[in-house]
């Protein structure tokens, strides 16, 4: 039987780094005759531009019946003005992740030993580094009511959002975390703030309380700002890390540069059944668009996540993450993983190199 995948391409560099992903993903389907079929539809930015909104209802529609997604990244400039914050291109990425029930964002930041060199520390702290960063993706400060701008006594206006999770929410993503960190290092940080916020106090009790269940797993605590310390300082301590929307979101790009670059991280978005939505970590990149300069790996390596997620092709996955170590081998680089005595390629080229690795 066929399965659909569909692409949104999103603004930016998302359509660039997304066309390089498609080119390898057709490819695998041809050699493998993996029957993948493809749709397209329109998200953030560019559905605004073309329907007002940055979610429309058959974008929204597509995406309930595929059964994989590839997203690019939302969002830029030319919409930053808009005054309606509800139809910022974002919400039409939040809203994919919410009518969805795609809560389980799993953030991997491997350091391609080729990338040594580029990543912002010294090649002895971070040789070697696999860490997978388990985020909450659909609940937390990002979702909680109520929020909005105020006014207040004597007209000053207050901007407020609410910091919620429920005992459900913190079991079910604290279950996709030990159930990671079991079948990996056997080693789980939870990063909250349990010395200021209740709502980490809760999550630090219900991560306790999971761990009676996985007596293999070895499960510490600590707080998000040591957390983001010791990620620069020594990352190699972690294995798995679990923590909640925002947090997640900032330790997330952090943990990025220590791979060499944004450029380098891939994700998947999980719901309760395994479906999920692909994207790189990074956004739209307004900085390099449309100048061939943007890094197409983490887009890349995202579809490699759908081949062994959602679409059981662990193999073809498998082949291309080898296909990606291959090229850089072949010491090719785009301008975010450039360093001494490498040859500088474009988007493009950097998705000819991967096209031609995979082909042998
Ligand atoms: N998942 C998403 O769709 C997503 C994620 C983050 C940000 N955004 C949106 O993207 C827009 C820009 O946000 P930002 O500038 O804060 O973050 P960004 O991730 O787009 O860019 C941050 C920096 O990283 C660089 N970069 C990012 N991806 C790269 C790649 N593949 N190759 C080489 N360099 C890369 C950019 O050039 C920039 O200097 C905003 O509208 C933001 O809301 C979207
Ligand atoms: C664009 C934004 C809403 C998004 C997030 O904060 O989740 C992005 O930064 C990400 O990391 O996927
Ligand atoms: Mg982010």
């Amino acid at each position: 039987m066929s399965k659909n995948v569909l692409i949104l391409p999103g603004d930016g560099i998302g359509p660039e780094i997304v066309e390089q992903a498609k080119r390898v993903l057709e490819l695998v389907n041809e050699q493998y005759s993996l029957g993948l079929e493809f749709t397209e539809a329109l998200v953030g930015g560019a559905a605004i531009d073309a329907d007002g909104i940055p979610l429309p209802e058959a974008t929204l529609d597509a995406a309930k019946k595929a059964d994989a997604i590839l997203l690019g990244a939302v969002g830029g400039p030319k919409w930053d003005a808009i005054p309606d914050f509800q139809i910022r291109p974002e919400k039409g990425l939040l809203g994919i992740r919410s009518n969805l029930g795609l809560f389980g964002n799993l953030r991997p930041a491997i350091l391609y030993p080729q990338l040594a060199h580029a990543s912002s520390l010294k090649p002895e702290i971070v040789s070697g580094l696999d860490i997978l960063i388990v985020r909450e993706l659909t609940g937390g400060i990002y979702f909680g009511q109520p929020r909005g701008v105020r006014v207040k006594e004597g007209g000053v206006r207050e901007g407020y959002n609410t910091y919620v999770y429920d005992e459900n929410e913190i079991r079910r993503i604290g279950r996709v975390a030990f159930e990671a960190a079991r079948q990996r290092g056997k080693k789980l940080c939870s990063v909250d703030k349990a010395n200021v916020l209740e709502v980490t106090v809760l999550w630090r009790e219900i991560m306790d309380d999971l761990a009676k269940e996985y007596p293999d797993v070895e499960l510490s605590h600590m707080y998000v700002d040591n957390a983001a310390m010791q990620l620069v300082r020594a990352p190699k301590q972690f294995d798995v890390m679990v923590t909640g929307n925002m947090f997640g979101d900032i330790l997330s790009d952090a943990a990025a540069m220590l791979t060499g670059s944004i450029g380098m991280l891939p994700s998947a978005s999980l719901d309760v059944n395994g479906k999920g939505m692909y994207e790189p970590c990074h956004g739209s990149a307004p900085d390099i668009a449309g100048q061939g300069k943007a890094n197409p790996l983490a887009t890349i390596l995202s579809v490699a996540m759908m081949l062994r997620y959602s679409l059981n092709e662990g193999d073809t996955a498998d082949k291309i993450e080898a296909a990606v170590s291959q090229v850089l081998d072949q010491n090719l680089r785009t301008v975010d993983i450039m360093s001494d005595g490498m040859t500088v390629v474009t988007t493009a080229q950097m998705g000819d190199a991967v096209v031609a690795a995979l082909k042998g």
